[in-house]
């Protein structure tokens, strides 16, 4: 007697040929891995235009050691920074979900006084810091920008008022507003449509796992989905995706919302900022043709070569960094996310301080 159709549970069925062959899948798969590392060796491997000095890194690796004991860096450096949210709540998982899905291309090319900056606390904030500044004077006015309800409502969230919410102090605009605007749309369906309006649910869905969050934000959103394609083969760099969630695991101080087993499997952020510290400790040296375009402060366009050995080669630098480091101090608690916060913030103390290194090199995208 055949059973009709209707009244067959194909899920079920599904279900036990998957147990039966051994091929059942966990609904979290756990091991999920991002292939950024894997994307930075393929392309240090394959790339001519940027090449690791190993002497320089073993030597660059013992000195950040050394200063980031001195500093007692640590994940409560996050909370430290004046503007960076303190109360550990869901407010501020919306607030750093917020901000790294706008966290990219500050730079400019005018100078100090009439570059973008943002006024806040009787200060003018420029580069990353004016984006904080800009979402902490938003809420204080009064404007809901960390909610994703508010992000699609584009008659109460209007152009207008994004224009207001991140208005100069000088007359340079913020680069990209289109961009931010259009990142927030996205992200704003796509968490009220499957995550009931709040980041948090799409973290507890990650089951602490690290990995697995920046795999299902590159999955789902299109404006975290930073991949490439190096010499025939994509690489993925997922850089906004990767510091959003090294963001929540330094701010929550590993744990709550920032509770993640696999934390130090993140790499090193791939941005236009760090590989300016890492040329200045000699780790990273470029060719004269790749040399002298950075110099003359020339465009390298999104997804070039260039730009894809530039970012793969920091990858894989600062993984080499956190490797000397272990092998000489085996019980220290450093990962890449913590190594790479602190040669930020060294690249911005010697920026404050007027050190002349090399020019960041200029690629303008929503990627970093
Ligand atoms: N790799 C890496 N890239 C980072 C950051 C941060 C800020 N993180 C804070 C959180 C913890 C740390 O302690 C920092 O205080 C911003 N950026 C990137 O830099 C660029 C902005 O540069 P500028 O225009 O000069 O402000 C832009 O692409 C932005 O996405 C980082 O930490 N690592």
């Amino acid at each position: 007697m055949s059973v009709p159709d209707s009244e067959i549970d194909h899920d079920l069925l599904a279900f036990m040929r998957q147990a039966l062959t051994g091929t059942l899948q966990p609904k979290n798969p756990q091991k999920l891995k991002t292939y950024v590392l894997e994307s930075a060796q393929y392309i240090v491997d394959n790339g001519i235009d940027v090449a690791l000095s190993r002497e320089h890194i073993v030597k660059a690796a013992e000195h950040i050691y050394s200063a980031m004991q001195a500093k007692q860096y640590s994940t409560d450096t996050w909370s430290i920074h004046e503007l960076h949210p303190k109360a550990k709540t869901r407010e501020t998982v919306d607030f750093i979900f917020t901000m790294d899905l706008l966290n990219f291309s500050f730079w400019s090319e005018m100078d100090v006084e009439t570059r973008f900056a943002v006024e806040y606390n009787g200060k003018r904030w420029t580069g990353y810091w004016s984006l904080v500044a800009a979402l902490q004077r938003a809420l204080d006015e009064g404007i809901p920008i960390t909610c994703p309800y508010f992000w699609v409502d584009e008659q109460i969230c209007s152009e207008e008022l994004f224009k207001h919410i991140f208005r100069s102090a000088t007359d340079e605009d913020i680069p990209l507003l289109p961009e931010r605007i259009a990142c927030l749309r996205e992200a704003g369906q796509v968490v009220c449509e499957r995550y009931d309006g709040t980041f948090a649910n799409m973290i507890d869905e990650a089951d602490f796992s690290a990995t697995a969050l920046v795999v299902m934000l590159a999955d789902e959103l299109s404006c975290f989905r930073d991949e490439h394609v190096f010499e025939g083969r994509r690489v993925n760099f997922y850089k906004r995706a990767q510091i959003l969630v090294a963001d929540l695991w330094a701010c929550f101080g590993g744990e709550s919302f920032g509770e993640f087993h696999d934390i130090d499997e993140l790499t090193m952020f791939a941005d236009y900022r760090v590989p300016v510290t890492l040329t200045m400790l000699h780790c990273l040296q470029f060719g004269p043709k790749l040399e002298a375009h950075i110099k003359a402060k020339k465009m390298i366009p999104s997804g070039s070569s260039w730009e894809c050995q530039l970012r793969g080669a920091s990858v894989w630098c600062v993984e080499m960094i956190r490797r000397e480091i272990l092998k000489r101090h085996p019980k220290v608690n450093i990962n890449a996310a913590l190594i790479d916060f602190y040669l930020y913030d060294t690249a911005k103390e010697m920026e404050a301080l007027g050190a002349e290194g090399l020019p960041h090199h200029r690629t303008r995208s929503i990627w970093y």
